[in-house]
């Protein structure tokens, strides 16, 4: 199978499975894959269709500028070019965008900080974080709707082969050396926002229970 056909069919897996966690809410979301190196080609999803549903246009060949490659009938993503700064910066093999409410509120609450900080989880170590103090910084942007200026603003945190960014009020990309890695990064993240969020919510419980006794 040529690379191009391997790289389409793990994208496809990806995106399913990202559909049955009911991660593609109203059209959003965005998938990428790394085709090949030097021209840099990628697979990204069509834009403004319903991730959820298989269909025969799915994704599209682009290069490194976000520019289709070849005659198609279906439009790259709207946020492509978010994805062209990771294929330059780093080495990852794959780049994933979701909009969770998860996301979307762990965003909001540490959106004037820039970044939402996990320690002692142990789910820090899909990122490598190894030691018993390590630390997760996640950083949060400014979510711009100019998107040469959204990808330029992201484009300063895409600077190691796997990692993740919030987009305030909007998502998150995650990325990683190949769509497994991607995938990890990104559950690790909406694990770790998920529980922040009970945390939190479960903290304000307790504390009313007492004002209330
Ligand atoms: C209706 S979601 C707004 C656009 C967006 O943020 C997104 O992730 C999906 O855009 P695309 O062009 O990739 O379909
Ligand atoms: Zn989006």
């Amino acid at each position: 199978m040529s690379v191009l056909l391997t790289r389409h069919h793990e994208l496809m897996e990806i995106k399913a499975e990202l559909a049955e966690r009911d991660w593609f809410m109203g059209t959003s979301g965005n998938l990428a894959i790394k085709v090949q190196n030097d021209p840099l080609q990628f697979l990204v999803t069509a834009s403004g269709k319903d991730k959820r549903k298989k269909t025969n246009e799915d994704f599209l060949l682009v290069d490194g500028d976000g520019n289709p490659v070849g005659s198609t009938n279906v439009k790259p993503s709207f946020e492509t070019l978010l994805h062209c700064e990771i294929y330059k910066r780093t080495d990852a093999g794959c780049s994933l965008h979701v909009h969770t409410v998860a996301n979307n509120v762990i965003s909001e609450l540490y959106g004037d900080v820039g970044k939402v900080v996990f320690q002692g989880q142990e789910l820090i170590k899909a990122f490598d974080r190894w030691d018993e103090n390590a630390e997760l910084i996640i950083p949060i942007i400014r979510n711009y709707a100019d998107i040469p200026r959204l990808a330029a603003t992201f484009a300063s945190f895409a600077n190691e082969n796997k990692g993740a960014v919030l987009i305030r009020n909007h998502g998150i990309t995650a990325w990683g050396k190949d769509g497994f890695e991607a995938k990890k990064i990104l559950e690790a993240c909406e694990f770790l926002f998920q529980y922040q969020l009970s945390l939190l919510q479960a903290k304000a419980g307790l504390y009313g229970a007492r004002h209330l006794t």
